[in-house]
């Protein structure tokens, strides 16, 4: 079986699936933290890789940036592969002052300023939500390990250079900070009866505009990482 976009066979994808926007964190997740690594994917370059952590299978792949990207590669993540826990690992951009660059962020839900919900001809705005169970067993994993973690909303932007400062608007509603791809991972996942999550570091400070040293990134993205691949190795057989 292949797709347009992903040249996997049949079962060569694990049930359950870390996804950076990033295509290299992919690779570097595979090679750093997973055992026994067989690639899957080159399609585009969109890497993807399976693996085990802890003798639980589990694979990890890029999704590009944006909604309608990480849109096609998660829609035959679960129709054509039958993924059942896909769990996005990202950088954000904090747009509150209280949450600090390096802090961990878990998207209990996703708002958005595209129009990626438009396809279900809902009769109002959709709330996008994380899978509670996901989103429970990461923040625990979180806590254990002493990571400074913050939950919360978030903004899947379709916009990374703005003309105006809109973040502002948006920090009066409570988000805690701004990517680009959890609102369609969101729609796709509860649309289909899945689970997602996405888990972010927080890469820069949209407020104070202060970002991650090159080191204390390695160190966030490394931790975020564990998280999300403990909570993917709790939810696979
Ligand atoms: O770090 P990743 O996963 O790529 O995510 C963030 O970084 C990209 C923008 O630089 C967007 O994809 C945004 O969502
Ligand atoms: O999408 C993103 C990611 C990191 N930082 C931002 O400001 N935006």
């Amino acid at each position: 079986m292949a797709t347009p976009h992903n040249q996997a066979g049949t079962n060569e994808i694990a049930e359950s699936i870390l996804l950076p926007g990033d295509p290299l964190r992919a690779q570097f997740i595979a090679e750093h933290f997973l055992e026994d690594v067989k690639q899957f994917n080159s399609v585009r370059n969109m890497l993807g890789f399976t693996g085990t952590y802890g003798g639980k299978r589990i694979s990890v792949m890029g999704t590009g940036m944006g909604c309608p990207s990480i849109g096609i590669y998660t829609y035959e993540l679960i129709h054509f592969y039958g993924v059942k826990n896909l769990i996005r690992v990202g950088s954000c951009g904090s747009i509150q002052e209280s949450l600090k660059v390096g802090e961990l962020v878990m998207a209990m839900g996703a708002s958005t300023d595209g129009n990626f919900a438009h396809q279900y001809r809902l009769p109002g705005t959709y709330s996008a939500t994380a899978s509670y169970e996901l989103l429970e067993c990461a923040v625990r994993s979180a806590r254990e390990h002493g990571y400074s973690c913050q939950v919360g909303n978030i903004l899947s932007s379709d916009l990374f250079y703005t003309e105006t400062p809109e973040w502002k608007e948006w920090a009066k509603m409570g988000i805690l900070s701004i990517e680009m791809e959890s609102y369609a991972l969101y729609c796709n996942a509860n649309r289909a009866g899945v689970r997602a999550l996405g888990i972010f570091t927080v890469s820069d400070s949209i407020v104070t505009g202060e970002g991650l040293s090159a080191a204390e990134r390695q160190t966030g993205f490394t931790n975020m990482m564990q998280v999300a691949l403990e909570t993917a190795a709790a939810f696979t057989e």
